[in-house]
């Protein structure tokens, strides 16, 4: 497997337009040999666009796509070695289920019995090793997107495995189980994988690193609990998590905090000079409590919504809107009046939109 960097690479469909509506501004980037990453955002934000880069299909109108430090920007797909996995599987359906593994093997020239090993190898990782003598027609659509990935990883040499929402076919009850078991062979393969969503819980349950785009712009990388624990902007912090993260406006007086008139202690300083500050929370660290204390606001519970192991309560607090996620067991407090708790070492501050914190 490779490291993939791409270098000021940018891409306009309709050549001679403005930099600011191009599909992807120029950008920089190095997806690291071995390890799985996530490209999320919105339709229409450029995830498709640089996924085509990386695979060759799209030629960037800027910059350069290295494969282990070797250029392959002006080289075809077929060239790139690399294994994609569509939203459709595309498999021979004519084939059994061994000959659609073996195939790349073939083409390879790889001997008989190696190629034998490495396809009884990955058939056993899929779960389809006693399905290896069926046509592969026959196989639920789970099934076949598992060969399409299963084609990606006979072979040693491939680069890097590009998928581009693959499980858009896949029945709801079975994407869990699917997402799971891409998961679990990555980990067993250590493939670079590459995996296009605009799904945030597929992203963060899937990948080691998670790229949010925005507009044709990378606006943040880092692990999953980089992007829950600290969105760089607010609109990471809408964009990732489910409800989405409360910002909240508050009360300043220089370095002094106030949410309805009551001190808002936080864990941070902000650099001199930022103007309006908005302070932003997981709905995960919101509690409600039964004893006033330090960051204890009181609200108005006007909604609690039920999300399988957990609820969502929906208080009103200051005349702000805030969401507070609690397990199930935890109960819904009594009568409207509540008293809601705001850890501060989970209060971050934004201001225009971006997280600020004193370097
Ligand atoms: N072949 C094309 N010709 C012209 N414009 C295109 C083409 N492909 C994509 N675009 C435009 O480029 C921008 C980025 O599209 P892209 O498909 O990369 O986004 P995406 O994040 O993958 O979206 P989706 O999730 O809907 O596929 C969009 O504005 C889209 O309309």
């Amino acid at each position: 497997m490779a490291q993939l960097d791409i270098v000021d690479v940018g891409h306009a469909y309709a050549p001679g337009i403005e930099e600011e509506r191009w599909a992807l501004k120029p950008l920089n980037l190095t997806f690291e040999s071995g390890k799985t990453y996530a490209l999320v955002g919105p339709s229409g934000c450029g995830k498709t666009t640089l996924l085509n880069i990386l695979s060759g299909l799209v030629r960037p109108s800027q910059g350069q796509v290295l494969f282990d430090g070797a250029d392959v920007t002006a080289l075809p797909t077929k060239a790139r070695n690399i294994a994609q996995v569509f939203q459709f599987p595309v498999i021979y359906k004519s084939m059994t289920v061994y000959d659609n593994l073996a195939f790349p093997l073939q083409c390879r020239r790889w001997d008989r019995a190696r190629s034998d090993a490495k396809v009884r190898q990955v058939a056993e990782a899929l779960d389809l090793h006693d399905r290896l003598a069926q046509p592969a027609r026959g196989l639920t659509a789970d099934d076949k997107q598992l060969i399409s990935l299963g084609r990606g990883l006979v072979r040693d040499d491939v680069a890097a495995i590009l998928m581009d929402e693959p499980l858009t076919v896949i029945d709801p009850q079975l994407k869990q189980m699917l997402r799971r078991k891409i998961r679990e062979i990555t980990e067993q393969f250590r493939p670079t994988v590459i995996y296009v969503t605009h799904d945030q819980y597929e992203a963060m349950s899937f990948a080691q690193e998670v790229l949010v785009m925005k507009d044709g712009r990378a606006v943040q990388q880092g692990t999953p609990e980089q992007l829950f624990e600290a969105p760089s902007s607010t609109y990471v912090g809408y964009f990732i998590g489910s409800p989405a993260m409360n910002f909240l406006t508050v009360d300043r007086d220089d370095r002094n905090f106030a949410l309805g008139g009551r001190t808002l202690s936080v864990a941070w300083d902000i650099p001199h000079g930022t103007t309006a500050v908005e302070v932003g929370i997981r709905p995960e660290y919101i509690k409600a409590v039964t004893e006033p204390g330090p960051n204890t606001f009181p609200g108005r519970l006007r909604a609690v919504s039920d999300h399988g192991a957990q609820r969502v309560l929906e208080v009103e607090v200051a005349g702000q809107l805030l969401r507070a996620k609690t397990p199930r067991e935890e109960g819904v407090p009594d009568g409207d009046d509540v008293l809601i708790h705001l850890p501060r070492a989970k209060v971050l501050p934004y201001a225009d939109g971006q997280l600020v914190l004193q370097s």
